[in-house]
């Protein structure tokens, strides 16, 4: 009776407390673990249900194994066929080559996605037969899995090629190189043509070649009757992929029908003999042949890194400038030419930047405004079409779409620069002038990419075009030969991965007077 008054009371004074103590507290603590195993479990099946029925980005149709083949190879370039698609799939678009899908990205505000917000996801590069062989087992930075390796291969690219610490030996290189070229440009015949698009090609493989390993290559023969150029085009062909990229399971046989597997094979032999014997002579170079040129890549890298780590990144400094840095060059020449008024303008700007010196100055190029628009407008309309391809380690969602993993990712960097969304209805006329006091968001032009896998020679490659432009058109005033004007000059392109001009740019070089 007496302990009934005592409850009632306690009752009265902490209601809520005397509730709580009904629950007994032994099971407090599974409740709650079952609670929280509830909202794990229920989380888990809706994710599960709504992957089993993902939200997947639109497309044309497939047909079956050979998925969206047929319609790629419709004979146009697959940047510009896929471009087409877009206007009628829109920005984000799924489609099959074999039974391998491949997400389609052709808006800059969706590379901004993949490149800025789910750079974390989206940066790794698939696995390849052709990646695997010619990068010595995937020892380089360009082609290798997003993977601690690929971390310390890209630091060391940056910090002993690319970076600030080599800036020295790189402007004196591209300047050695450069004035060569304008000594055989004077020593041309008058009124001769010559053939551009080979003069520049050169001096990039000379400058890569110097930069890495001290030495050119380009002339003569190399191993087994070839020269580099043509293993470096070899390699390119190569590393485009193979049909077992996209069919899986038949494609190693197919591609062992059609002697692809050998071609393979002959390519990385050629490849590896030509770095064995560029590592060799570098080795054996003697102090007073090498003179005293500062250390190139090979120097700085050899004592970190294996002999194949070392082969697989002086393949990418290779083939990664040679194809890319000649065909901007080359389309920044063959704008300005066929924009009277531009080139008017851009002359103006180079010479009264220079002075009458005899040769331009690596620092001039600092006050030169224009050249820098007309340098951004030729990559904004000649980019490599597509970045690199990526490949999604995690599920995501892009503009609403389900992103799986394992799904490849390709950039249309091409049509980006193209969009009359952002460059209105001119926008496929080169008009250095619409990117003046504009600020172009990074992913409104793509051709370096962008985030973790983007260039990490961006700024080399920028210097070397407009240095070798502001050199060539200082010195000499240039010239269409006779049957070509600027009106019907042959600007068609054609090329993968790198799109290039189909018909070779030539031009008559005259010695530039000055006017007193
Ligand atoms: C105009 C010249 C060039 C253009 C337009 C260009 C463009 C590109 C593009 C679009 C990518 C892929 C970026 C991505 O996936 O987001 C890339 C990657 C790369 N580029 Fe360049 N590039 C140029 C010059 C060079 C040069 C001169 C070198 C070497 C000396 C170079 C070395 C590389 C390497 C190593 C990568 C791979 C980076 C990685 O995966 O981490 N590029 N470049």
């Amino acid at each position: 009776m007496e302990m009934d008054i005592i409850a009632k009371q306690k009752q009265q004074t902490h209601p809520s407390m005397d509730n709580f103590t009904y629950f007994p507290s032994w099971l407090l603590q599974p409740a709650i673990v079952l609670l929280f195993s509830c909202v794990f479990i229920y989380t888990l099946r809706r994710k599960k249900s709504s992957m089993a029925s993902p939200n997947l980005p639109p497309g044309p149709h497939r047909l079956p194994v050979i998925g969206n083949f047929h319609q790629i190879l419709a004979g146009k370039d697959l940047h510009q066929v896929l471009w087409e698609f877009s206007h009628k799939y829109g920005p984000i678009m799924l489609i099959h080559l074999g039974s391998q899908p491949y997400v389609i990205i052709s808006s800059s505000e969706l590379a901004n996605q993949v490149l800025k917000t789910y750079d974390h996801i989206l940066n790794n590069r698939p696995l390849s037969k052709g990646f695997q062989r010619l990068t010595f087992n995937y020892m380089d930075v360009a082609f290798s899995p997003s993977n601690d390796h690929w971390k310390k291969m890209r630091k060391v690219f940056i910090t002993e090629f690319a970076g600030s610490k080599r800036t020295r030996f790189f402007k004196n290189v591209l300047d050695s190189e450069v004035n060569t070229m304008l000594d055989s440009f004077s020593s041309h015949l008058l009124n001769t043509t010559i053939n551009l698009e080979d003069q520049i090609e050169h001096l990039i493989t000379d400058v890569a070649c110097k930069l890495a390993v001290g030495k050119s290559y380009r002339e003569g023969t190399l191993v087994r009757g070839k020269t580099l150029k043509e293993i470096l085009d070899e390699l390119v062909i190569m590393l485009s992929g193979s049909l077992s990229d996209i069919f899986p399971s038949v494609g190693w046989i197919l591609d062992g029908l059609r002697g692809w597997n050998g071609r393979l094979e002959q390519c990385f032999s050629d490849l590896d003999s030509f770095l064995e014997m560029v590592l060799d002579e570098h080795i054996d170079r003697t102090e007073s042949e090498r003179g005293d040129h500062e250390k190139d890549l090979i120097d700085a890298c050899r004592s970190q890194l294996t002999r194949d780590e070392l082969k697989s990144l002086l393949m990418n400094v290779i083939n990664g400038s040679v194809d890319t840095t000649t065909a901007a060059t080359i389309w920044a020449v063959s704008e300005i030419i066929k924009n009277p008024r531009v080139m008017q303008k851009l002359q103006g700007e180079i010479r009264s930047c220079v002075g009458r010196k005899p040769r331009v100055d690596e620092s001039d190029i600092t006050q030169m405004t224009y050249l820098k628009l007309v340098v951004k407008e030729t990559l904004r309309l000649h980019p490599p079409p597509f970045l690199l391809v990526r490949e999604c380690t995690s599920h995501c969602q892009i503009d609403g779409y389900d992103i799986l993993p394992r799904t490849r990712i390709l950039i249309n960097s091409w049509g980006i620069g193209r969009d009359p969304k952002i460059w209105k209805v001119d926008a496929t006329d080169f008009n250095p002038e619409r990117l003046e006091n504009l600020e172009v968001d990074q992913c409104e032009m793509v051709p370096f990419g962008g985030g973790r896998r983007s260039c990490p020679a961006a700024n080399m490659a920028t210097s070397i075009i407009e240095f070798t432009l502001a050199s060539i058109f200082y010195s000499f005033d240039w010239k269409l030969p006779n049957e070509v004007n600027n009106e019907n000059l042959d600007m068609e392109q054609e090329g993968f991965p790198v799109v290039k001009r189909k018909v070779p740019l030539c031009l008559v070089p005259m010695k530039h007077s000055w006017e007193d």
